[in-house]
């Protein structure tokens, strides 16, 4: 799994410079940022529709939301790729969070603030 990731990144580091003409993600990089998250909010919303369509006695539905996540995650690691940072600062703050309730690490963080 985190290998397909890996192996993603390293194909957007090397797509990032190239013709936006042949390549996508050169041509979202070419866009600007503004584009690129207008595509990570189009695709967060297309996947909230797909889940709510999701049926496990139909597997149209359920590879229909598989496919719209996969393309949520892939144009968040474009934006991470824009802005400098790539998935596996996303995986370290997801192990630094292993075992800690979220109910636990927002009480803390609300005794944090106050
Ligand atoms: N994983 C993906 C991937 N997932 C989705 N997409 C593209 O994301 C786009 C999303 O579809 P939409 O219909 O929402 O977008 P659109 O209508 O084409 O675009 P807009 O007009 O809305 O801008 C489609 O063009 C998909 O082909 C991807 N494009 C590329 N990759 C990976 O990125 C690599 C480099 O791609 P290129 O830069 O194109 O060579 C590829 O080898 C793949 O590994």
């Amino acid at each position: 799994m985190s290998d397909i990731l890996e192996r993603l990144d390293t194909a957007l580091a090397d797509r990032r410079h190239a013709d936006p003409e042949s390549s996508y993600v050169a041509s979202l990089h070419n866009k600007g940022l503004n584009k690129i998250l207008e595509k990570v909010g189009e695709e967060a919303f297309e996947t909230v529709l797909a889940a709510k369509d999701a049926d496990a006695k139909d597997p149209a539905t359920q590879q229909a939301l598989i496919a719209e996540t996969a393309d949520l995650w892939f144009h968040s690691l474009v934006m991470l790729s824009h802005l400098g940072l790539d998935h596996r600062q996303v995986l370290d703050e997801l192990a630094r969070r292993f075992g800690i309730s979220g109910h636990d690490e927002k009480a803390a963080r609300q005794q944090e603030d106050s």
